[in-house]
C-alpha cells in the first residue's frame, strides 16, 4: 500500500574533524537537529559534556565555507592544499538573563565530495526556514541614547546580518520623523522587515510610519476613533540604542543589540497590541508602551530640556518631578476588557507563545464576529465605569513596560497580544507613599498593593481634566486652547498645593498636544521580530505557572 506521507529525508552522519578531534556529526532533517560529539573525548571533557552538542536547525544562524586563518592553516602543514574542505556553522547560544550570543564551530571533511554533501544538506535545510528575512530596511537614529546607534549597528549587527546572507538598505536619519516620513514613500513590499536602531522614540517613528502607510493604502480613516485598523504584516525589529528601550526589553527580555540581531535573523514573530490615541475625532498618536499623565508626563516634560544628559535625563527629571509632587484633577472613564483570561494582579506573566494572549485574542475575535452579525447587542454604551478624583499618575500600558530601570515593569502581568491595556490610577497620596509605590517597581513586591493605587484591564479609556469638564458644563466662549493652560485650583483643599497647570501625556516618550484624550487598544495590530520572554517552565499551555 502506498503511504500518503512523503519519504522521510535521510539522516546525514559522518566522521568529521573539529579542532583536530574526530567528531561524529549528524544532521537529522526529520527532527531538524544538527548534533556532534567527540569520538574519543579528551580527558575531562567527556564528563562535562557526555552527550556532545545538539543545535535545532531553527537556531542555526548561518553555514558557509570556513575562512581559515593563516596561523592555523600553517600549523596544520596543509599549505599544499589549494582549499580546505571545511565549513563553519554559526548558531545561537543562550547565556544568562535572555542574552544570546552567536557561537561558531568549524568542521573539516576528509574529501571534497563529503564537504559539498554537507554544505548542500545544510543549505537545503536552512532554505526551508522560510520565515527568515532576506531583505531588511534599516533606520538608524544617530542621536538616540548615548549617541552610539551607528557604531552599534556597524560593529555588532551588520556583520551578523551579512553572515546570515541578509541584504540591507540602511538609512541614517537626518532629522526627527525622517524614518516615519520615509516609510510613506518607500516600496515596503520589497522588504521582509523594517529594523530601527534607537530607543522607544525611534521605534515609535517606525510604528507610525508603517501603521499610517497601511491605513492609507487600505483607505482607513485614522481620525475615526472607532475605525477597524488594518493589520501590518511587515515585521519590525528593534536594535536597542536608546534611553529606555522598553519595547525591546519587554518583548525580548534584555536590551542587547546582538541578541536582537539574532532574533531578527531567526525570523521570530511576536504580535503586539497597539493603542490609538484621539482627541474628539482627531488622531493624535499610537502607543505600545506607556501612555502616562501626571508623574510620567512631567518626567518627560522636564527631561526634554536636558536631552544632553542622555539616558540620565530621566533620573534627574524623575527626582525633580518626585520633589515637586503634583497631583491633577480629572475624570477617567473606561470599559473593561471582558474577553481576557488574565487580570492585572494575577501574577501570570506573558511568555513566548503565551497561552493567555492566544486564548484572549481568539475570544475577542469571536466576540467581534458575533457583534458584526448583529446577533448580540453592541456594547458601545454600556459597562462604562467613571472615576473622578485627583491623581498623581494615570498610566495605560499595553505591555509590561519592563526595562533596565524596572525589570518587571509598570504592570508585570500585562500581556503583549491580548487586546487589552492595564489602566493604573495612582490617586493623590503623600510623598512618602508615592515613593514606596515607585520603589516597588524595582523589586518583586506588588506595586498595586496600596489603598491609593487601582488597576483595571481595559479595552479603552477616556480622560477629561477638570477644567475641560467645567468648560463643557459652563460652555463659555473662551476657546479651548486659551483655557487649556489656566491654573487648576484644587477644589477641596485650596491650600494643598494642587494649584498648577495641567500635566501632559507621555506617549512612548513623546509629548501629546492635548490633555483630554481617548484611547483604544487594537489587538495584535503589528508584529515584531521577537518571541516574548522565554522560560521553559512557563511555556506549558495547560498550566501557565506563576513566577512573581
Ligand atoms: C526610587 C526608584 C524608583 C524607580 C522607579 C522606576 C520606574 C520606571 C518605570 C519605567 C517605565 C518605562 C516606560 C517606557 C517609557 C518609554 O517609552 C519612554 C521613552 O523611551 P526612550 O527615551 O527610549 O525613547 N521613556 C520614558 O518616558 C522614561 C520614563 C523613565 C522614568 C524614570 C523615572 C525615574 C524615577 C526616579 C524617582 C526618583 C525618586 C527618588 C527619591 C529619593
Ligand atoms: N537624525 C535625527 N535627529 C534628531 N532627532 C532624531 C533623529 N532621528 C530620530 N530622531 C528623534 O529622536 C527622538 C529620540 O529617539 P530615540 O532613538 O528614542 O532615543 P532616546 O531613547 O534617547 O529618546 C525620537 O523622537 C526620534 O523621532
Ligand atoms: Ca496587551
Amino acid at each position: 500500500m502506498e503511504s500518503d506521507h512523503p519519504p522521510l529525508p535521510t539522516v546525514l552522519c559522518s566522521v568529521l574533524s573539529m579542532k583536530r578531534q574526530s567528531c561524529e556529526v549528524t544532521l537529522d532533517p526529520g527532527r531538524s537537529l544538527l548534533s556532534w560529539r567527540e569520538l574519543r573525548p579528551r580527558r575531562g571533557r567527556d564528563r562535562s559534556r557526555p552527550g556532545g552538542v545538539t543545535v535545532p536547525v531553527a537556531e542555526i544562524v548561518s553555514v558557509g565555507e570556513a575562512e581559515i586563518d593563516e596561523k592555523y592553516y600553517n600549523s596544520m602543514k596543509w599549505q599544499h592544499m589549494c582549499k580546505p574542505h571545511a565549513f563553519t556553522v554559526r548558531y545561537v547560544q543562550r547565556k544568562r538573563k535572555h542574552r544570546w550570543r552567536c557561537k561558531e564551530v568549524t568542521f573539516w571533511c576528509s574529501d571534497e565530495q563529503l564537504f559539498y554533501q554537507w554544505l548542500q544538506a545544510l543549505h537545503d535545510i536552512l532554505e526551508q526556514q522560510t520565515h527568515r528575512p532576506k531583505r531588511l530596511l534599516v533606520y538608524i537614529n544617530p542621536y538616540g541614547g548615548k549617541k552610539r546607534g551607528k557604531q552599534i549597528y556597524e560593529n555588532k549587527v551588520a556583520p551578523l546580518f551579512s553572515a546570515a546572507g541578509i541584504c540591507t538598505d540602511v538609512i541614517v536619519t537626518e532629522y526627527a520623523n525622517h524614518a516615519r516620513d520615509n516609510l510613506y514613500e518607500v516600496n515596503v513590499e520589497k522588504y521582509d522587515g523594517v529594523v530601527c536602531v534607537g530607543g522607544d522614540g525611534m521605534f515609535s517613528e517606525v510604528l507610525h510610519g508603517l501603521i499610517g502607510r497601511v491605513q492609507k493604502d487600505s483607505d482607513v480613516d485614522h481620525n475615526n476613533p472607532n475605525a477597524q485598523l488594518s493589520r501590518c504584516n511587515i515585521r519590525i525589529g528593534i536594535i536597542p540604542a536608546g534611553s529606555t528601550d522598553c519595547v525591546c526589553y519587554a518583548t525580548i527580555g534584555i536590551n542587547d543589540p546582538e541578541t536582537s540581531a539574532l532574533h531578527i535573523i531567526l525570523g521570530d514573530c511576536q504580535p503586539l497590541d497597539v493603542c490609538s490615541v484621539h482627541h474628539k475625532r482627531t488622531f493624535l498618536k499610537y502607543s505600545v508602551s506607556l501612555l502616562g499623565y501626571g508623574f510620567y508626563g512631567d518626567v518627560l516634560k522636564y527631561s526634554e530640556k536636558n536631552r544632553w544628559l542622555g539616558p540620565a535625563r530621566y533620573d534627574v527629571s524623575g527626582f525633580k518631578t518626585f520633589l515637586t509632587h503634583h497631583c491633577y484633577e480629572g475624570s477617567v472613564s473606561f470599559q473593561p476588557a471582558k474577553w481576557v483570561l488574565g487580570s492585572p494582579r494575577d501574577q501570570i506573566i506573558c511568555t513566548s507563545r503565551c497561552y493567555i494572549c492566544r486564548q484572549s485574542s481568539k475570544q475577542l475575535e469571536e466576540q467581534q464576529k458575533t457583534q458584526a452579525c448583529g446577533s448580540e447587542h453592541r456594547d458601545q454604551d454600556d459597562d462604562w465605569t467613571t472615576i473622578k478624583g485627583k491623581f498623581m499618575a494615570i498610566n495605560a500600558v499595553s505591555m509590561s513596560c519592563a526595562c533596565p530601570r524596572s525589570p518587571k515593569g509598570l504592570s508585570p502581568a500585562a500581556h503583549l497580544g491580548d487586546g487589552s491595556a492595564d489602566l493604573i490610577l495612582v490617586r493623590k497620596c503623600s510623598r512618602l507613599d508615592f515613593l514606596r509605590h515607585l520603589i516597588r517597581h524595582t523589586s518583586n513586591k506588588d506595586q498595586f498593593d496600596f489603598p491609593f493605587v487601582e488597576v483595571y484591564r481595559v479595552k479603552n479609556f477616556q480622560f477629561t481634566p477638570k477644567h475641560f469638564e467645567d468648560e463643557d458644563t459652563e460652555s463659555t466662549d473662551i476657546g479651548s486652547i486659551g483655557k487649556k493652560n489656566f491654573p487648576q485650583i484644587c477644589t477641596d483643599h485650596p491650600s494643598c498645593g494642587c494649584n498648577h497647570v495641567n500635566s501632559i501625556w507621555n506617549c512612548d516618550g513623546e509629548t501629546v498636544d492635548q490633555t483630554a484624550i481617548e484611547m483604544r487598544v487594537h489587538c495584535q495590530l503589528i508584529k515584531l521580530f521577537a518571541r516574548g520572554i522565554e522560560n521553559a517552565k512557563l511555556e506549558d499551555d495547560v498550566n501557565p505557572s506563576k513566577v512573581l
